[in-house]
C-alpha cells in the first residue's frame, strides 16, 4: 500500500543498473534462400556470414562482401542523417513522415537492425514511431500502406476467428496490443487506420521491455467506422460500414478474446484507444477472465499519479501533503476518469479516510464544464466524481475552466481532454494565482497539436516556477539567464511495458489493481530528490529499460504477494517467491531480448 517511507529509501538507495542482456541461443531456420532474405525476423542483409550463405542457399543472392552489424548500423544512421539534411526547411509533417518511412522500410526488411537503432536512439526515434508522428501515420495510413503488419479481424470474420488466429506464423505470442480504432490519441475515430497505434505501442514493448519481436502481435478489430470522411475515401482499407454497437459489437470482441486465449492461454492483451464506453465495458467484462488491462485507463492513471506525487515532492512538501492538493482534471473520458479513480484511492489510503472524503480536493471538467450532481443526464461513469453544488462556494454546474481555476486556485491543472490549446493564455495566467508556489500543469493529450497547451506558453503565461508535463514530447524551454524550464513527458509508455513484462514473467493469469498500484508506486519512487527538486518528475526515456525492469519487478512481486504468480517457462512460483527485490529486477533484465544477429545454423 502507499508506503511513504519506501519512497525516500528506494529513491535514494537505488543504483542505476545496466543489464547484461540475454543473447538468444542458436536457432535453426527452416526457410532457405530468398525466403530468408524476405523474412525480416531472420534477414541480416549483407551481414550473412559465408557459412550461412553456403548452408542456407544464399550464395549468389547477395553481393559478395560481408558487412558487419556495426557497419550496417552506421550506414543506416548515415542515410538517416542525410535525409534530415535534405528535408531541412520542409514542412514538419513532410519531414516527420519521411523519417517514419525510412524507419518503417528498415522495420519491414531487417527487424534486428531496426530494433537496435531504435533502442540505441530511443529518445530521437520514439517521437517518430510513437506519439506524435504515429498519429499522422494513422491519419494517412491507407495512402501509406505498403505491407500489412499484425492481424486484422473484421466484423465480416464473425465465426471464423478461432481458425484465423492460427494464420499468425509465430508459434508463441506473449504480448498483444488491440484496438478498434475508435479513439486514436486525440484524433477521434480512425477506423482500421488505427492499427498504427498497436504497432507503435509494441515497438515500445520491444525497445523498453525487451519482448521479442517474434512474440508480439498488433491487432485491429475492424467493426466499421463512423468517420464519414473515411467512409467516403476510395482508398480507405477498412470495412465501409458504420460501427457495430451493443451486443453485436461485444460478440466480436468476445470471439477474438476466446480465440487468442485458446491458442496462447498466457498471452497478455493490452486494450488501447477504445472509445470510453467500450474501454470501461471491456475492462469490466474481461479483467477477471483474461490477463488483460486497459492502458488508457490504467496505465495512464499510474503515470499521472506518479507525476502528481512527484509534484508534491517538487514543491518541497512531504509526500503526505498529497491529501491536501487541489487538483482540477479537465477531460472526463477513459483517461481522466482513470486518473481520478486511482488518485482518490491513493488519497484515501494515505489519509486513512473514505473515498468519499478523499474526493473533496478533486474537480472534474468535461466539454460541458464543471461536472456536478446538478447535471441533467450525468454520465454514470463520471457520476462518482461529480461535485455537490452545495460544497462549491460560488461555482455552479457547467462552470468553465477559467472560472474553476480562478475560484479553486488549484495546485495542479491536468488535461486529458484531447482538445488542443484549451489551457489558453487566460487559464495559464490564472494558474499564477495558484495556492502553490510551484503549480503543476499537465497537458497530457496527444498528439502534440491536441496538447492542452504548449510548453513555451505554459512557462510564458503561468510563470517560470511551474512544473510542466505533456503527453507528447516538447523541447525544454529556455527561460533566459541560463535557466531552463524542464519538460516532462507524462506518457503511459513509462508504465505499460513494465506492467506487461512483469505480468508475463510472473505467469499471473490476471492483472489486478494491486499489481497496477505497485507499478505506479514504483515509478513514483524512481526519481531522486535532486532531480525532483528541479521539476524533473519522470526519468529520461534513455533509461526506459531500467525503469521497465524496476516496474516489472514491482508488478511481479505484487503478483507473488497476491498468490497469483504461477511462474514462467522454467522459473516456478516458489523460485519467484524466494527472489529478493534485487534478484527480481535482475531476473526481469535477464529476460529482455536484445537485438544481435544470432546464428541461423549450428556450427559443425
Ligand atoms: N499522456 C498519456 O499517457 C495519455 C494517455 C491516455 C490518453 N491520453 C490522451 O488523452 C486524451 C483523452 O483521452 P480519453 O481516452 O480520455 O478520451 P475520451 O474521448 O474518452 O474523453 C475526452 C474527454 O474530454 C472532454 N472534453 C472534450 N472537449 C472538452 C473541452 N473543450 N473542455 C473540457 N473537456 C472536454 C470530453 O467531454 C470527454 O470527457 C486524448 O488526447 C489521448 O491522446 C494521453
Ligand atoms: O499513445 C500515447 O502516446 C498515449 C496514450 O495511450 C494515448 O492514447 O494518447
Ligand atoms: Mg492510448
Amino acid at each position: 500500500m502507499w508506503n511513504l517511507a519506501r519512497f525516500a529509501a528506494t529513491a535514494v538507495a537505488r543504483s542505476r543498473r545496466r543489464f547484461s542482456t540475454a543473447i538468444p541461443g542458436p536457432c535453426i531456420v527452416h526457410k532457405r534462400g530468398a525466403d530468408i532474405l524476405h523474412d525480416p525476423w531472420f534477414n541480416k542483409d549483407t551481414g550473412f556470414p559465408l557459412t550461412e550463405r553456403d548452408r542456407l542457399g544464399l550464395r549468389g543472392l547477395l553481393p559478395p562482401r560481408v558487412i558487419s552489424f556495426e557497419q550496417q548500423y552506421d550506414r543506416f544512421m548515415n542515410s538517416y542523417r542525410s535525409l534530415e539534411k535534405n528535408t531541412q526547411g520542409q514542412p514538419d509533417k513532410v519531414v516527420a513522415l519521411a523519417k517514419w518511412r525510412i524507419l518503417n522500410r528498415l522495420h519491414d526488411r531487417n527487424e534486428t537492425l531496426y530494433y537496435r537503432v531504435l533502442i540505441d536512439n530511443i529518445r530521437e526515434f520514439a517521437p517518430i514511431i510513437y506519439t506524435p508522428t504515429v498519429g499522422l501515420v494513422c491519419q494517412n495510413y491507407s495512402g501509406l500502406f505498403r505491407r500489412p503488419r499484425g492481424m486484422y479481424f473484421s466484423a465480416k470474420d464473425k465465426g471464423e476467428m478461432m481458425s484465423m488466429i492460427y494464420n499468425w506464423p509465430a508459434p508463441q505470442v506473449d504480448m498483444i496490443v488491440l484496438t478498434d480504432g475508435s479513439r486514436i490519441l486525440g484524433l477521434g475515430d480512425l477506423g482500421v487506420q488505427g492499427i498504427g497505434i498497436p504497432i507503435g505501442k509494441l515497438d515500445i514493448y520491444v525497445a523498453a521491455a525487451g519482448i521479442s519481436p517474434q512474440r508480439i502481435l498488433p491487432v485491429m478489430l475492424d467493426v466499421g467506422t463512423n468517420n464519414q470522411k473515411l467512409l467516403e475515401d476510395r482508398l480507405y482499407l477498412g470495412l465501409r460500414q458504420p460501427r457495430l454497437e451493443g451486443e453485436e459489437y461485444l460478440s466480436i470482441v468476445d470471439e477474438f478474446m476466446e480465440a487468442v486465449h485458446a491458442r496462447w492461454p498466457k498471452a497478455i492483451v493490452q486494450f488501447e484507444d477504445f472509445q470510453m464506453k467500450w474501454a470501461f465495458e471491456t475492462l469490466e467484462r474481461y479483467q477477471k477472465r483474461f490477463c488483460m488491462f486497459n492502458d488508457d485507463i490504467q496505465g495512464t492513471a499510474g503515470v499521472a499519479l506518479a507525476g502528481l506525487l512527484g509534484s508534491v515532492r517538487a514543491q518541497g512538501r512531504p509526500l503526505s501533503d498529497f491529501v491536501n492538493q487541489k487538483i482540477v482534471v479537465v477531460g472526463a473520458g477513459s483517461a481522466g476518469l482513470g486518473v481520478l479513480k486511482m488518485a482518490i484511492q491513493a488519497v484515501s489510503k494515505m489519509a486513512g479516510c473514505s473515498e468519499t472524503a478523499a474526493k473533496s480536493q478533486f474537480y472534474l471538467i468535461d466539454k460541458d464544464g464543471l461536472v456536478t450532481t446538478d447535471r441533467n443526464n450525468l454520465d454514470p461513469a463520471a457520476a462518482p466524481f461529480a461535485k455537490n453544488p452545495t460544497d462549491l462556494e460560488g461555482l455552479t454546474e457547467g462552470a468553465s475552466i477559467i472560472e474553476v481555476v480562478r475560484k479553486v486556485r488549484p495546485h495542479v491543472l491536468l488535461g486529458l481532454s484531447g482538445v488542443g490549446g484549451i489551457f489558453n493564455e487566460e487559464v495559464l495566467k490564472a494558474m499564477k494565482e495558484s495556492v502553490s508556489a510551484k503549480p503543476a500543469i499537465f497537458a497530457m493529450s496527444n498528439p502534440t497539436m491536441n496538447a492542452e497547451c504548449t510548453a513555451i506558453d505554459a512557462f510564458k503565461h503561468a510563470g517560470e516556477d511551474i512544473i510542466f508535463a505533456s503527453g507528447s514530447p516538447f523541447e525544454n524551454v529556455d527561460l533566459g539567464n541560463g535557466k531552463v524550464g524542464h519538460v516532462n513527458q507524462a506518457n503511459n509508455m513509462y508504465l505499460f511495458p513494465g506492467i506487461g513484462l512483469g505480468s508475463l514473467l510472473s505467469g499471473a493469469r490476471l492483472i489486478t489493481n494491486g499489481m497496477l498500484q505497485a507499478a505506479a508506486e514504483c515509478l513514483a519512487s524512481y526519481m531522486l530528490e535532486e532531480d525532483i527538486s528541479k521539476g524533473i518528475l519522470y526519468p529520461s526515456i534513455n533509461s526506459i529499460r531500467d525503469v521497465t525492469a524496476e516496474v516489472g519487478a514491482a508488478v511481479l512481486q505484487a503478483a507473488v504477494e497476491e498468490d497469483l504468480a504461477e511462474g514462467h517457462v522454467d522459473v516456478g512460483p516458489k523460485e519467484l517467491a524466494n527472489m529478493t527485490k534485487e534478484e527480481t529486477v535482475e531476473y526481469i533484465g535477464r529476460n529482455m531480448w536484445y537485438p544481435v544477429y544470432s546464428p541461423l545454423v549450428h556450427e559443425k
